[in-house]
């Protein structure tokens, strides 16, 4: 589906990509990959056992954790959309977000051992900061949303 384009956060430079979430450099991580698809973002994520709240169900840290990057990967994301930086021509991503908020809403158990699909939407960009809405959602139902602030690192 979406196997032509690159990942963002494997657009971040090697010195930037350990992050447990989301580095393409962190053997031990989770290696989150956010697409940009349209005006939207997407990443899906299939965990194991090992990530066990209630037998059958995912531990919120994870779903947390996997908002967390989708979210931060989408700001950078939309905040090249803005700025008219093409994504299919660059090798590394010129701008780079960091979490300064995140809200989480569970609203139903997460299954264990689904294919999780994340979604992003952009809501504003007010000078540094991104605001980004997200969902997960397993099966076509959405097990959690989230809010993310997102802030543009200078330099
Ligand atoms: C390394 C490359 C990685 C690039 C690749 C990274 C990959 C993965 C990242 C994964 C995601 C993470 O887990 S990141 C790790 C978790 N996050 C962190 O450790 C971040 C820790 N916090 C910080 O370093 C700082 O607080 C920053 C950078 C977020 C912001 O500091 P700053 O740069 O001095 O900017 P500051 O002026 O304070 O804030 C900018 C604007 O945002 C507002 N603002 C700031 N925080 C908040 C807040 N919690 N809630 C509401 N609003 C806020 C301010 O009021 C201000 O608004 P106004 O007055 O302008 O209106």
């Amino acid at each position: 589906m979406h196997h032509k384009r690159k990942a963002i956060q494997d657009l971040y430079p090697d010195e930037l990509a350990h992050c447990y979430g989301c580095g393409k450099n962190n053997p031990d991580g989770h290696q989150l990959k956010t697409y940009l698809m349209g005006d939207e973002t997407i990443a899906h994520f299939t965990p194991d056992e090992k990530f066990t709240a209630i037998p059958g169900s995912v531990y919120g840290g994870l779903v947390a954790s996997l908002l967390d990057c989708h979210g931060t990967g989408s700001a950078a994301a939309f905040a090249c959309l803005a700025e008219n930086i093409d994504l299919e021509n660059v090798a590394i991503i010129p701008i780079r977000c960091v979490t300064a908020s995140l809200k989480v809403d569970f609203k139903v158990p997460t299954p264990m051992g689904k294919k999780l699909e994340l979604k992003g939407k952009l809501r504003s960009i007010e000078g540094r900061k991104i605001l980004v809405d997200m969902t997960l959602s397993a099966e076509g139902i959405v097990c959690a949303t989230g809010e993310i602030l997102a802030i543009k690192l200078k330099d």
